[in-house]
């Protein structure tokens, strides 16, 4: 299988803190790998070296979305050209535009991939208009996959919690990406949301071929959902393998020092 995403020696300093030291870590086609290590570990600013919230200190974030074809550096890209170039993520605590309508927040998702400027918006050709009719039906179909097609016309305020997490994937899926980052997808479900989150991001993976990489607490999610497991701490990358590998790991065991992780 090809590799889409191979971060070499990822490093991030904040002032003296060392946040990232020397991370490697690849995803490769169709693949749903997990990141996980205790709190401060350094999991989410390893997703935002990678989407451009940060230009790390040192390292490489190659991408190679075609598969089989050149690698491209993207270190330093803007969190915009980044999504553009087929990755996307979501946050930790949802950022959704709570007074927009669902199905316009998947819009938004779509925008990435339109060309309507300022003009373009202000006169409205027929192009304009072609793109937007395609927007909407991108997001239907989306909204539909995802088990949010009742509620395409309301507020994303009034969605309930596990409906909004949904569509801020949903929100994701439209950018068009080859690779989703998904911080923490699980965090405040219960255990029936998060049952459909799995199937969910199976999904994704299977009928979208949308490959992932996730940053998750939840153990039973990352031990059933994984192919690959990466675990980080203090900054470090202390354990990779498979679910069964990272489970028996003594390094992760004591990292994790009696914390439940054999889920
Ligand atoms: N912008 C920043 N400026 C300074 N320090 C930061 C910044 N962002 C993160 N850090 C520090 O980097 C370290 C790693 O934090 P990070 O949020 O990446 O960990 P994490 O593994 O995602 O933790 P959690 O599981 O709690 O979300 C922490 O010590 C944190 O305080």
């Amino acid at each position: 299988m090809e590799t889409i995403l191979d971060v070499k020696q990822l490093t991030m300093d904040f002032g003296g803190l060392r946040a990232l030291d020397h991370v490697d870590l690849d995803v490769r086609r169709g693949e749903i790998v997990a990141l996980i290590g205790p709190n401060g570990a350094g999991k989410t600013t390893f997703f935002n070296c990678v989407t451009g919230i940060y230009t790390p200190t040192s390292g490489d974030i190659l991408i190679a979305p075609a598969g089989g074809g050149k690698q491209e550096r993207i270190n330093g890209l803007k969190p915009n050209r980044v999504t553009e170039k087929g990755m996307a993520r979501t946050f930790q605590n949802i950022r959704l535009f709570q007074n927009m309508t669902v199905l316009e927040n998947v819009m938004i998702g779509r925008h990435c991939r339109t060309r309507t400027g300022i003009a373009g918006a202000v006169f409205r050709p027929p192009t304009t208009r072609r793109e937007e009719q395609d927007s909407v039906d991108v997001g239907y179909e989306i909204l539909t996959k995802m088990g949010l097609a009742g509620y395409v016309n309301e507020f994303a305020k009034n969605l309930p919690y596990g409906a909004q997490r949904r569509l801020e994937i949903a929100r994701a899926m439209a950018t068009a990406p080859f690779l989703i980052l998904l911080d923490e997808p699980a965090a405040g479900m219960n255990p029936r949301e998060t049952n459909e989150l799995d199937e969910l991001i199976l999904k994704i993976r299977d009928e979208e071929k949308i490959s992932l990489l996730l940053i998750e607490h939840d153990m039973k999610l990352v031990m059933s959902l994984s192919d690959r497991i990466f675990v980080m701490d203090y900054g470090r990358k202390i354990a990779q393998g498979t679910p069964a590998e990272i489970k028996s790991d003594p390094v992760v065991i004591k990292a994790y020092l009696g914390e439940e992780i054999d889920a």
